[in-house]
This record gives C-alpha cells, sequence and structure tokens, in this order.
C-alpha cells in the first residue's frame, strides 16, 4: 500500500480518456484500489483518480473529511468508484473552491452541479446507484473529469 507518485499539470495522462474497467476482481485492480486510498490519506485529499498515480483506468475514490483546506467537508467512509457515470442531474449549478493533487499552489471557483445521480460499482462488483449533492457532488464531478482529461483550471471561473 505504498503511497504513489503523483502526476502533474503538464504529464500527458491527466489528459487522456480513462479505459473502462474490465475485471473488478483482478488484483491490479484491487490493489490500485488499496493504492488511491493510501496516497489519499497520506496527501490529505477528500478525493483522487487513478489517472492522477498514472493508471489510466476509470476508477476513483471519494474520501470526504473535514480538513483545513474544506473544514465544512462532510465524513465519510473512503469509497472506491468504478466504472462511474452521471445519470441526471439538477439545473442549478453552483460555484465552490476547488484545488487538485495535480495542480499544486492554485484554487479556483468552480461551477458545479449542486445534485447528481450516479452510478458506479464498488470494489466488491456491486451496481450501486445513488444521488449525491453538495460538497461529495462536487468531489464526484472532479474525479469524474479527471477520467475523461478534464482539469478544474479548464472549468475554473
Ligand atoms: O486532486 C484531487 N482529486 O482529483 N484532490 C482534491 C479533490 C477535490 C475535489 C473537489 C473539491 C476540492 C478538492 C483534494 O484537494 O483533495
Ligand atoms: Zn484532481
Amino acid at each position: 500500500d505504498a503511497p504513489l507518485e503523483i502526476a502533474q499539470l503538464g504529464n500527458d495522462i491527466l489528459r487522456r480518456k480513462a479505459q473502462s474497467v474490465e475485471r473488478i476482481d483482478d488484483p491490479k485492480i484491487q490493489s490500485a484500489i488499496d493504492n488511491l486510498i493510501a496516497t489519499a490519506r497520506l496527501k490529505n485529499g477528500v478525493g483522487i483518480a487513478a489517472p492522477q498515480v498514472s493508471r489510466s483506468y476509470r476508477l476513483f475514490i471519494v474520501a470526504s473529511r473535514p480538513n483545513e483546506r474544506y473544514p465544512d467537508a462532510p465524513e465519510m467512509e473512503p469509497t472506491a468508484m468504478l466504472n462511474p457515470g452521471i445519470l441526471s442531474h439538477g439545473e442549478e449549478r453552483v460555484k465552490g473552491w476547488e484545488g487538485c493533487l495535480s495542480v499544486p499552489g492554485f484554487r479556483g471557483l468552480v461551477p458545479r452541479y449542486e445534485r447528481i445521480e450516479v452510478e458506479y460499482w464498488d470494489r466488491q462488483g456491486r451496481h450501486n446507484v445513488r444521488e449525491l449533492s453538495g460538497f461529495i457532488a462536487r468531489i464526484f464531478q472532479h474525479e469524474l473529469d479527471h477520467l475523461n482529461g478534464i482539469l478544474f483550471i479548464d472549468r475554473a471561473e
């Protein structure tokens, strides 16, 4: 579970469309999940996506918890989300501050949907459909962008 090197802005892997995960029970996928959780914790991140540790898979971790940058972040168990997607969203967008472990030294005001209905497969291979809102919805959208080669600076206003 050694924390992994985080790709920085300018690294081409951050601009690629990541590949769908075919076999969730593949030991390579399961160890990537463990490494991502360890890396997010070490870097005090509230989320992290596989392309950021140079694994171009459609996989990220959402691990919201209060920290000095986001003191009112909700607490949740770090959750691996595989082959995620947004099924529907409300009209309302809200601007909020974001940063990125791959873009150190920058923060930006980014508009995100306030409420989204999402689907993803968890690390046990179960299909999940959930309604997300607020900061957790923001993290999901930030991480989903990473799987499509989009960074928050592309959206910051
Ligand atoms: O770079 C990442 N994830 O890709 N980590 C960001 C995630 C994030 C997302 C949305 C709002 C604030 C912060 C972090 O600072 O933990
Ligand atoms: Zn990021």
